[in-house]
């Protein structure tokens, strides 16, 4: 692959969405500087911040802004005024399901690995988790996120509904997933009560037949959600809807060691969008303590997209780095820390510098200070 120049549409939205998506802007420019490719950053407002600015979570600017783009990175949105209002007519979230739906943003591809320097300060038993390393493919469009909703002064309702043509798209995504992995992909539903469940099954067989080299296995969420913690080795690909993989997705960040380690690819129709799982976190806005790492590795997924595959890989060995080394935010590591920014930079230093540069200490204490 030669030198690339490439549009990269950035939102950084709200809480510490803006304190991550730096990290992961800065270790991008790290990636330019090495390597000689233009990335050219367009940041935009979206989320609590965009209605403060204009009253509307995804202003039109912004939404053309990512219509224009190669790719689109995400810092997080959302707000405790609203969180703690049910009744704002307005809200961030609004905005962000706006922008999947419009970007046509059907699959939500979430890796989880269980890092084996962070398994000594896990809750969960080693010999369970070592080796963990799954990938959730999670419906993004669908669902009962996007249904009709409804309101009485003593009811409310949100309807879940799903089509074949909606399941088959994500579901031949997973399916080629699983194939250049170890070929095993589990459907995750709830078929014994609910009738969209029961029409992913069969729609999942259906595509099952053109891949006949994937072993394919059925799961009840629930029963999953235990699975997960309980045996999370047989899982390598998981295929679930919207709902159901938001929320086991956050549950797997425990077998990676933080919310914050946990990156996403959103694909589909149009412009790509690349964002961590985790949300705005308000209470640690401000504070530089929240985990840079899973921004960062959205920015290598986006590089991947772009078919910089030694450049993806360059930005994950300087993760492992990191972590290797304890250089980590504090839900890590208690009892000596570092800050997001100081994070973000020893990953830059490691993507400028090669990560092999990095294991003695006065190296290290530069990498800490680097800013790019
Ligand atoms: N894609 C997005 O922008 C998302 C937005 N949200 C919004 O975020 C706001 C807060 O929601 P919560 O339920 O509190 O979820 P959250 O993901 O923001 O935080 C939950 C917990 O995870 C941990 N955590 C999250 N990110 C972390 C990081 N980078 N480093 C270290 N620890 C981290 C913290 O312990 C935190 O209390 C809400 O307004 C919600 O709607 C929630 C999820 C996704
Ligand atoms: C607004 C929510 C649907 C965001 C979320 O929790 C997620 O995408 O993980
Ligand atoms: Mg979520």
């Amino acid at each position: 692959m030669g030198i690339l120049t490439k549009h990269i549409a950035v939102l950084p939205g709200d809480g510490i969405g803006p304190e991550v998506c730096n990290e992961a802007v800065k270790v991008l420019k790290a990636i330019s500087e090495r390597f000689g490719h233009q990335f050219e950053f367009n940041t935009k407002l979206m989320g609590a911040c965009a209605i403060d600015a204009t009253g509307d979570p995804l202003p039109e600017d912004t939404l053309d802004a990512c219509f224009d783009a190669d790719a689109v990175l995400m810092g997080a949105i959302g707000d405790p005024k609203y969180d703690n209002n049910p009744g704002a007519k307005v809200r961030p979230e609004q905005g962000l399901l706006r922008l999947r739906k419009s970007l046509g943003l059907f699959a939500n591809i979430r890796p989880v690995t269980a890092y084996d320097a962070l398994l000594e300060h896990s809750p969960l038993k080693r010999d369970r988790v070592e080796g963990a390393d799954m990938l959730i493919f999670r419906e993004l469009t669908g669902g009962i996120y996007f249904g009709e909703k409804g309101r009485t002064e003593d009811s409310a309702y949100d309807h879940c509904t799903y089509s074949r043509e909606e399941i088959e798209r994500v579901a031949h995504l997973a399916f080629q997933a699983a194939s250049a992995r170890t070929g095993k992909l589990t459907l995750v539903d709830k078929a014994n009560v609910l009738e969209t469940s029961r029409l992913w099954r069969e729609v999942v067989q259906e595509v099952a037949k053109g891949y006949e080299q994937v072993k394919v296995d059925y799961l009840f969420v629930d029963n999953a959600a235990m699975q997960l913690i309980l045996n999370p080795k047989q899982f390598d690909v998981m295929l679930t809807e919207n709902m159901f993989g938001d929320i086991l997705s956050d549950e797997a960040s425990v077998l990676a060691g933080s919310l914050g380690l946990l990156p996403s690819a959103s694909v589909g129709e149009r412009t790509a969008l690349f964002e961590p799982i985790h949300g705005s976190y308000p209470q640690a806005k401000g504070k530089g303590i929240a985990n840079p790492i899973a921004s960062i590795l959205s920015a290598a997924m986006l590089l991947e997209h772009f078919g910089l595959q030694q450049e993806a890989s360059v930005v994950k060995d300087a993760v492992q780095n990191a972590i290797d080394h304890q250089i980590l935010t504090p839900e890590l590591n208690k009892e000596s820390s570092y800050t997001t920014e100081q994070v973000g930079s020893y990953i830059a230093y490691c993507v400028l510098e090669g990560a092999e540069a990095l294991p003695h200490k006065s190296n290290i204490e530069v990498g800490l200070s680097t800013i790019i």
